[in-house]
């Protein structure tokens, strides 16, 4: 017997009198367009990835948070180009407030930040993980939800706060069997960028801009790339130099050109310093070519990403110093990095390094008798009571039900409450593995 069939949806002609709403039509079974359901074996593998999200972020000290996911508009209006902003999931409630789905935690963040003010000591440490969203035409197809974790440092200067971050997500590759032949890590500074083009009489505002139009590199034609750059009033010259700087790989040449008395190198040959001492040189390289795709970075910049070059960025952060005082807060400095639930699944399926999450129930009670069905759930009470998982069988079925209902949840024991047993204060247990079975008294059970 195959557990109950599950009748088809009845229209509401010849549905049963106890239909409590009238279905003109059948509903649409599917989540909106670019969504997802996470039914259990999904939810299982989810569940697998956040358990390690939190465990590392505990590793490192840091606190969980969390914000709604619906946030005043205004967190998110920057005038710098992103692609964040032109997919904005935004809308005018009913109290014609501008409100938009979340695309992003780091705002959500400095919002809190700001709120909490002094009553908050620094450093902060603080994660989070949670479903962000975009709103894009589905010609492309993508999602327009995944969930990101997230850890912040806000109050620490120094790229000691990256280097820490970093060593967080490597901890957490580590963690799940990913190594440092499977991603790395390119790290470059806007200050480079912003270095680079100080030699040249740029406005303050072209900056961000820049580096949106820069992050496109390798997305859209090189061609493009100057025409953005030129229509942001980046003169020629300026736009060479920028990009020969971009195309460095090591922070020798990058020395070269820009001297080793700026802000730039001296921090990046921090940053690469501290990597030794935290054991993961071998993860990282420089890569001037990194800027990210969100304006209000400000200094050290980095992105994991997969060596076969197959999958596009895993995670991605660094330093946002002005987020703070942009919303209207004290001059704070900050970084964090946002990592993905989406790419970091492909990347394991890839490597077969996806883990087993089947599920486990230890026992599944039954009676065979139904004027047993509520000894069932005494015994059922009882194992629980003891912090024992069990699957009770809540309807008279044949023993044949139960053992197929067994096989597929994987339960360890199967407790049959017997007439005969019950009335010497006995129940049966088998154990489903090797079949062998025995008679238990109830209060030996455990
Ligand atoms: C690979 C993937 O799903 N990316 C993704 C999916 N949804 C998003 C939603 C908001 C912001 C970024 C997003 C990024």
């Amino acid at each position: 017997a195959t557990e109950t069939p599950r009748a088809g949806r009845s229209n509401s002609v010849s549905s049963p009198p106890n239909q409590a709403v009238d279905y003109a039509q059948k509903i649409d079974v599917n989540p909106p367009k670019g969504t997802r359901d996470f039914p259990p074996e999904e939810m299982r593998l989810r569940n697998w990835l956040f358990h390690n999200f939190r465990e590392v972020s505990e590793l490192f000290g840091f606190e969980e948070v969390d914000y709604p996911v619906l946030e005043s508009e205004a967190l998110y209006i920057r005038k710098a180009g992103e692609e964040i902003r032109d997919q904005l999931y935004c809308f005018e409630d009913k109290g014609n407030r501008r409100v938009a789905l979340r695309p992003e935690l780091t705002p959500s963040l400095a919002r809190l930040v700001i709120q909490k003010g002094k009553s908050v000591p620094l450093p902060i440490k603080w994660f989070a993980i949670g479903q962000c969203w975009r709103y894009e035409r589905m010609t492309r197809g993508r999602r327009r939800e995944h969930y990101q974790w997230n850890m912040d440092i806000i109050g620490v200067p120094d790229v000691t706060g990256e280097a820490e971050l970093i060593s967080s997500i490597v901890t957490f590759f580590k963690r799940i069997g990913i190594t440092a032949k499977d991603v790395g890590f390119k790290i470059s500074s806007r200050k480079v960028l912003q270095e680079v083009l100080s030699l040249y009489s740029v406005p303050e505002t072209s900056f961000a801009k820049a580096c949106i139009i820069i992050d496109k590199m390798g997305k859209i034609p090189m061609e493009e790339i100057k025409k953005e750059l030129k229509a942001v009033e980046l003169s020629s010259d300026a736009i060479e130099d920028l990009l020969q700087v971009l195309s460095m790989k090591s922070l020798t040449e990058l020395e070269e050109k820009l001297g080793g008395a700026g802000e730039a190198v001296r921090e990046l040959k921090q940053l690469f310093s501290l990597a030794e001492k935290f054991g993961y040189s071998e993860w990282i390289q420089f890569d001037a070519s990194v800027v990210r795709g969100l304006a209000y970075y400000t200094g050290i910049v980095f992105e994991g990403f997969d060596r076969e070059g197959k999958l596009r960025a895993i995670c991605g952060g660094g330093r946002y110093d002005r987020l703070l005082s942009t919303f209207g807060g004290d001059d704070i400095p900050a970084c964090g990095f946002g990592f993905g639930d989406a790419v970091i699944i492909e990347l394991l399926k890839e490597r077969q390094l996806l883990p087993e999450v089947s599920v486990e129930v230890e026992n599944i009670v039954c009676s065979l008798d139904p004027d047993l069905q509520g000894s069932a759930a005494t015994v059922a009470t009882l194992l629980r009571g003891k912090g024992q998982c069990v699957d009770l069988v809540l309807e008279n079925k044949p023993l044949k039900w139960v053992f197929k209902r067994a096989a597929r949840i994987n339960a360890r024991r199967l407790i049959l409450v017997g007439r005969s047993e019950w009335e010497r204060g006995m129940v049966n247990v088998k154990i489903l593995s090797t079949g062998e079975q025995h008679e238990v008294n109830l209060d030996d059970l455990q």
